[in-house]
């Protein structure tokens, strides 16, 4: 089968299958996750009191933790969420929104690691922040740093933690000890609507909540989100319309569209 094939094959399994995304995300971004997880056919369920997390953490079929608006009461949500998530072997996503911006976010981010997230997906300043918490170049939650530039922090990464990366942008680069991804899909104006990223990760843990194999998991997750974005893009007058016709976009995507627009290199 092509790989344009495969990955339209899992597109259409998380639809079938409607994972429960338990996501711990920020304020920012909590509505668009939510349409955007809808939207690909995902069920999303936001929750963060310490009471229920280790329950909701196993009814899920998988875990999306973003640390964009963090505070101390819901890093210890986190906390519990990721070795709750390491423990039953359930599938997570780490989103090191801001990493590098300050010490607080860096010293959880640290932590977080501890419990080997499946795939850390970040833009390339976050990833090269996270690799490297006392040489940091992040400002603010938007990029200043191209993808290729955050490669060799992204296999320090995967060695170190045993999971895989995913650094997006221009390119979004898919990096795991055996085998890597180049998705050339995507537009600039993604950029001017806020938490696309914050989407991308989310759809990501919909994704390794379904699929078995995590990288190729990544990999769709990754190509929906850019090939409905540049065809949104057509559609859109700027960021306001881009961000509705997104989530139809996810949400009408056809077979032809996907296979047709996917630009994907595999190594
Ligand atoms: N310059 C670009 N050209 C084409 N597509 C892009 C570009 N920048 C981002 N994208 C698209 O937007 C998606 C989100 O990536 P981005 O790197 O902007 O996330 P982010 O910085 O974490 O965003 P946020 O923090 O606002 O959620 C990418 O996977 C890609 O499809
Ligand atoms: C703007 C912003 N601030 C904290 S989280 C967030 C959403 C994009 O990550
Ligand atoms: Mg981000």
């Amino acid at each position: 089968m092509t790989m344009e094939k495969t990955l339209w094959q899992q597109v259409q399994l998380v639809r079938q299958k409607s994972p429960l995304v338990h996501n711990i995300t920020n304020y920012v971004v909590m509505n668009n996750t939510a349409n955007a997880l809808l939207a690909a056919g995902a069920s999303p369920i936001m929750a963060h009191a310490h009471s229920e997390i280790k329950e909701m953490v196993n009814i899920a079929h998988s875990l999306v933790i973003n640390i964009g608006t963090l505070d101390e009461y819901w890093a210890e949500s986190m906390f519990i969420a990721a070795e709750t998530a390491n423990t039953i072997h359930k599938p997570w996503v780490l989103d090191p929104v801001g990493a590098g911006a300050t010490s607080f976010r860096d010293q959880i981010l640290h932590q977080l690691l501890q419990f080997h997230p499946t795939v850390i997906r970040g833009n390339a300043s976050e990833i090269i922040a996270l690799s490297k918490t006392n040489k940091t170049i992040t400002k603010g939650v938007d990029s200043t740093a191209e993808s290729n530039d955050a490669v060799d922090a992204a296999q320090m990464l995967v060695n170190q933690y045993n999971t895989i990366v995913c650094i997006s942008g221009e390119t979004d680069i898919i990096l795991s000890k055996n085998q890597s991804f180049h998705i050339r899909n995507g537009h600039p104006l993604m950029t001017k609507v806020t938490g696309l990223g914050c989407s991308a990760s989310a759809l990501t843990g919909a994704f390794i909540g379904t699929i078995e194999d995590k990288v190729s998991g990544t990999a769709a997750a990754m190509s929906l989100l850019g090939i409905a974005g540049e065809l949104a893009v057509r559609e859109s007058k700027g960021p306001g319309s881009l961000q509705v016709n997104l989530i139809d976009k996810l949400y009408n995507i056809t077979e032809e569209e996907f296979t047709s627009h996917l630009k994907i290199e595999r190594s």
